[in-house]
């Protein structure tokens, strides 16, 4: 699924017009019956509802929700704030339509907001999409009350006060929603952590955009879908046979840290690899050999850190490399080792990814390699230098792994997937459960049982990243967020992938 610019919102609007003949009041009564479809949904029926409705179409919305609501049985208290001199023709015929009933307040001081009881309901639709500037004056006093209400906050289209696709300056005050419908498609401030606080959880509504005009908008951002994993998903076939599923090697695990390679080799051989072998350092043979009897096991010359490459190492199909090793000098040497050697597809994370941001004789063995990284944004910082928002940390994201011609998963809980042509895939599974030490472990077994499989880099990352956020949704239903493990990722794999090879709806 697409990201959309704001500027490219508003086209789609005004396409989406013109094709199907009707008027922009049609597409706004359009959007008003979505949210409010979407409100009674969440809210249900009978509920005290207070809508902030600022001069432009998203006030306008906030108009045709207050009278549909009211309709409904809601009992609605619409606010028209600031200047309407400037409101829109669309704004102005809501307006009309309000029935006799529905009185609204206007609002050209904060002192004329009432008192909101905490069981109540704002709609926020202040500003939308078209906003474009910081808020200040009366809309940030407006804001800063109902934030400070303790009601509940949702909000239409977008938490007003914020950039839907570029840093919000700081000046600008911004709604704290507790919940957010957003028409047609999300917007990219939705998926940076930093913006976590505002958007709460958010919905995307369907209000019929045009698909043409979607399916040409240029765009370097994406959302993965179900939809979009089940289309990349390849069956086996009745005659195959385990070479043909690729032969995967894990350097992982370390003195005291073994259970990072025990965690990647179970999670790659849940994940469909054809065999799979695992490099430890000596004092994990007993540990990988007992605790994963279906991989099979090469010992390091050295007890305790990872040292040296294994004999042949061109013979496997993909290597994943990082999780438990540590970042002892021979292990510098071992990771200049198989970067220098290597043409197959790596897999690299945790440690790895450590050594090589620290040395530039590392980084400047990067180029035409197959390479996947998948960082955490500590680590990735240490790759790229510090970033001064999550704006900032895409846009690194972007030029390295257009520099490098390489994939990276920045993980998160909407891990981003930059690809060497610029574009950023984010995804839309997982939960905080996974916030637990091992399950980016488990991820560097998933993607590297997959490139093993043929799948190329961008469809192993995209669906690797998926299946492992999905696992993790599927085990809340037994363990839940607070009791989650890695291991339980692991566990849940198998369900993950049955769930999205059954047939779609
Ligand atoms: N187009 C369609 O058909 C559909 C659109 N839809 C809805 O419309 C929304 C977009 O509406 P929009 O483009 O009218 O912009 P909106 O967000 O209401 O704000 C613009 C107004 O605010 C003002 N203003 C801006 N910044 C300001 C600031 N910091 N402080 C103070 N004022 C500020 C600006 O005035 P000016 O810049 O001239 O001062 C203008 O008056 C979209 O999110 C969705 O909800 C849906 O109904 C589907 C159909
Ligand atoms: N709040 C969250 N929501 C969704 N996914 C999360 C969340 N927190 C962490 N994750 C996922 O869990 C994994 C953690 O990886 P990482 O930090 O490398 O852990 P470790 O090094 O302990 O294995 C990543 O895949 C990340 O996307
Ligand atoms: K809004």
């Amino acid at each position: 699924m697409k990201i959309l610019s704001a500027a490219q919102t508003r086209q789609a609007d005004a396409c989406t017009i013109q094709e199907e003949g009707i008027s922009s009041t049609d597409l706004m009564e359009r959007a008003a019956k979505a949210f409010t479809g979407w409100f009674e949904n969440k809210f249900q029926s009978g509920t005290e509802v207070h809508v902030f409705c600022g001069p432009g179409n998203n006030g306008g919305d906030g108009l045709a929700v207050s009278r549909l609501l009211h309709e409904r049985g809601h009992r609605v208290q619409p606010y028209l704030v600031g200047d309407l001199s400037k409101a829109s023709d669309d704004f102005n015929a809501n307006l009309k339509r309000l029935p006799q009933e529905l009185q609204p307040i206007r609002v050209q001081d904060a002192a004329a907001i009432p008192a909101l009881s905490k069981s109540a309901f704002i709609v926020d639709a202040l500003f939308g999409t078209g906003l474009n500037r910081p808020v200040t004056g009366l809309y940030a006093q407006v804001i800063n009350s109902l934030n400070s209400s303790g009601a509940t906050i949702a909000s239409v289209d977008i938490p007003s006060g914020l950039y839907t696709d570029s840093q919000t300056p700081e000046e600008g005050a911004i709604i704290r929603a507790h919940c957010t419908a957003t028409f047609e498609l999300p917007k990219l401030a939705f998926l940076l952590p930093q913006h976590e606080q505002f958007v709460g959880e958010w919905h995307v509504v369907p209000i019929g955009l045009s698909e043409e005009f979607i399916l040409g908008a240029p765009t370097n951002f994406f959302c993965t879908t179900q939809e979009d994993i089940q289309q990349l998903l390849k069956p086996r076939r009745k005659f195959s046979h385990k070479g043909m599923y690729g032969h995967a090697l894990l350097l992982c695990g370390g003195y005291g840290k073994m259970g990072a390679a025990v965690l990647a080799a179970r999670a790659c051989l849940r994940s469909g690899v054809g065999l799979l072998t695992v490099q430890v350092p000596q004092a994990g043979y007993s540990i990988l050999q007992t605790a994963v009897p279906e991989a099979m096991t090469l010992t390091d010359k050295n007890r305790r850190h990872l040292s040296e490459l294994p004999q042949g190492v061109e013979k496997y199909d993909v290597i994943g490399v990082g999780p438990g090793i540590g970042t002892e000098r021979v292990t510098k040497t071992a990771i200049g080792q198989l970067l220098a050697t290597s043409s197959h597809p790596l897999v690299i994370d945790a440690d790895a990814i450590n050594l090589i941001a620290a040395s530039e004789k590392l980084k400047a063995q990067l180029y035409k390699k197959k390479l996947i990284f998948t960082p955490h944004p500590k680590e990735f910082e240490r790759l790229v230098g510090k970033v001064k928002n999550d704006y900032d940390r895409l846009q690194h994201l972007r030029e390295f792994c257009m520099e490098y011609k390489c994939y990276v998963a920045l993980k998160g809980s909407h891990t981003a997937i930059g690809t060497p042509e610029g574009k950023v895939y984010f995804n839309t599974t997982g939960n905080p459960g996974m916030a637990t030490g091992g399950t980016g472990d488990v991820l560097t077994g998933i993607i590297t049982a997959l490139v093993g499989q043929q799948y190329t880099l961008e469809e192993a990352c995209r669906l690797g990243v998926y299946v492992h956020g999905l696992a993790a949704d599927l085990a809340l239903q037994t363990v839940g967020e607070i009791a989650m493990t890695a291991s339980d990722v692991i566990d849940h794999l198998p369900r993950a992938f049955l769930h999205l090879t059954q047939p779609m709806p």
